[in-house]
């Protein structure tokens, strides 16, 4: 399978993962090895915050050895944005944010406005960029502009499990931003969701409530990667068109092969 790009670096996973939720920090660690992610997503607010497990949940995080995507959840505007983002920068000596700029506490629905704001002052910067967005064409585009080669459009609200809510949406965004690596980020809540998103197109797929949330995070992070794997696979085989109307399978004259057999 073809690798994928986040900026200058290409990883061979593409599942992103977060760190939150888990019934016990060891959980976490086994869920997100049997994921097999290389990437993996940390609040910087809640670590900050002196985060109930301190020192201990960056150990665990550095056990894995995975690359650390520091994000900006819980903060609702630009500059406080802005402010988490550099911290980050100083914490983890990373260019790399996962850029969240949170409209409405109820719903966690994107303040896109904001994003776009934040996205050009950190870019500016010298950052790289994560935005969290929803699936709004223009939103990207104004993304893109400001200098974003990663976008993340979500399935659905997070936490919320439903996935894709939007399909056509997400199929435009694919075709009209060809060049820029695309990932799913929010309300993944089954195997079968991320296996479409990557059929889509889509070169990663975010997630962490339905991993942390399972019966079994463990079993179900090898699920993820076992769907991201054929879900990527079905894409990069070249998936048939849907058809209107039936077509036979089981011709009754000539040659069962549809190409010239030698
Ligand atoms: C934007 C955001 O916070 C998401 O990355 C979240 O961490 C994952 O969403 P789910 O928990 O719905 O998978």
């Amino acid at each position: 399978m073809n690798k994928v790009k986040f900026y200058d670096r290409e990883f061979s996973s593409r599942l992103l993962i977060g760190s939150a939720l888990y019934p016990s920090p060891k959980i976490m660690q086994d869920a997100i090895r049997a994921a097999g992610s290389e990437i993996v997503t940390v609040s910087v607010r809640r670590e900050t915050a002196g985060g109930k497990t301190g020192d201990q949940f960056w150990s665990l995080i550095r056990e894995l050895k995975v690359t650390v995507l520091p994000n900006t959840a819980g903060c609702k505007s630009v500059r406080e944005a802005v402010t988490t983002a550099k911290l980050a920068r100083e914490l983890f000596n990373t260019p790399w944010i996962k850029l969240e700029v949170i409209a409405d506490d109820e719903t966690l629905q994107p303040d896109v406005v904001g994003l776009v704001e934040a996205a050009q002052i950190l870019i500016k910067d010298g950052f790289e960029v994560f935005p969290y967005c929803t699936e709004d064409l223009s939103v990207a585009m104004r993304l893109v502009d400001a200098g974003c080669k990663v976008v993340m459009p979500w399935a659905s609200p997070i936490g919320s499990a439903r996935g894709i809510t939007n399909r056509d949406a997400l199929k435009l965004l694919r075709a009209r931003l060809p060049d820029i690596t695309l990932v799913v980020d929010a309300g993944i809540g089954a195997p079968s969701h991320a296996a479409e998103a990557f059929e889509l197109g889509f070169d990663a797929v975010l997630l962490n409530t339905a991993i942390a949330k399972a019966d079994d995070p463990v079993a179900m992070g090898n699920a993820f990667r076992l769907a991201a794997e054929a879900g990527r696979a079905g894409y990069e085989a070249g998936l048939m068109g849907a058809r209107d109307f039936a077509s036979p399978s089981t011709p009754v004259v000539g040659t069962p092969f549809w190409h010239a057999v030698s």
